[in-house]
């Protein structure tokens, strides 16, 4: 079963996020302010494509990730958890998102996570049929406890994310109900292990070489996929599933992928 979605909330970019976004290599190059719009406006369009309302919150300079939306809020059905983000700089950020289900989401049930309860919604993969939340350097085990009371019709398992790996999904995510795509680095096989200890669901697992590309936005049957990856590309042009090419590359310089970027929701 595919992801149907018929709405998104996306952000502007802060021109903040180039000398202050939250980056975990400092060697990596700055973003390219201009290109990083540029695609991000692609991806904005190529939701709309796929029949999804967007809309696209101002930005904020003084939260220099506010464009990585998927953090501050985790929805899955008609309840908005909105998360107390684990980095300081990423907490106000939560205000502006819950603002905006309060005012125009009325059929949307909201719930706040507090201190010392801390989770990034990157740390976030829903299946379908269960929840599986990263214990990382962001999300912490009373973040964990507070997905397992706010969505209590589905088994949610803890998932330890090593060091290197920023949340759950900088290494995998799902393609659809029966289908796990898992990155190849130690970190995304030592996620996978445990995933597949815990579950109590069958998945296919498809691996791709390189994890950020392992990192995937399925949407009514289509999948958006990281197509500045060459070496991942081999694997992913291989499936047959709709798919729209999105290059991800410049606010990939700050640890983003491509699920970061919008919150999906019905
Ligand atoms: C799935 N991923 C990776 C996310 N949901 N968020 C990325 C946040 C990146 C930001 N610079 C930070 O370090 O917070």
């Amino acid at each position: 079963m595919v992801f149907k979605y018929t709405k998104a909330v996306c952000r502007r970019i802060p021109k903040s996020i180039v000398d202050d976004g939250i980056r975990m290599d400092l060697n990596e190059p700055l973003i390219d302010y201009k290109r990083a719009v540029q695609q991000h406006e692609h991806m904005v369009q190529s939701l709309e494509k796929l029949g999804v309302k967007v809309t696209v919150l101002e930005t904020d300079e003084s939260t220099p990730d506010c464009v990585f939306v998927e953090d501050p809020a985790v929805i899955i059905g008609d309840t908005v958890l909105i998360t107390n983000p684990g980095r300081k700089s990423r907490k106000p950020e939560t205000k502006k998102i819950k603002e905006h289900f309060k005012k125009n989401e009325p059929h949307l049930k909201i719930v706040e996570m507090e201190s010392p309860a801390e989770l990034d919604g990157g740390d976030v993969m829903f299946t379908g049929r269960e929840i599986f939340v990263g214990q990382s350097r962001r999300t912490n085990k009373a973040g964990y406890l507070k997905v397992k009371e706010t969505f209590p019709d589905y088994p949610v398992h803890a998932i330890p994310i090593p060091e290197n790996t920023l949340h759950l999904l900088s290494c995998m995510s799902a393609v659809d109900e029966d289908t796990i795509i898992c990155g190849g680095s130690p970190d995304a096989s030592a996620a996978l292990k445990v995933v597949l200890e815990k579950t109590t669901c069958l998945y296919s697992v498809i691996r791709t070489p390189d994890d950020d590309g392992a990192n995937l936005v399925s949407v009514n049957g289509t999948i958006l996929w990281r197509s500045d990856l060459p070496a991942t590309s081999n694997i992913i042009s291989k499936l047959n599933i709709p798919k729209m090419d999105i290059d991800g590359s410049e606010l990939n310089k700050v640890d983003g992928s491509l699920t970061c970027c919008s919150l999906l929701y019905n």
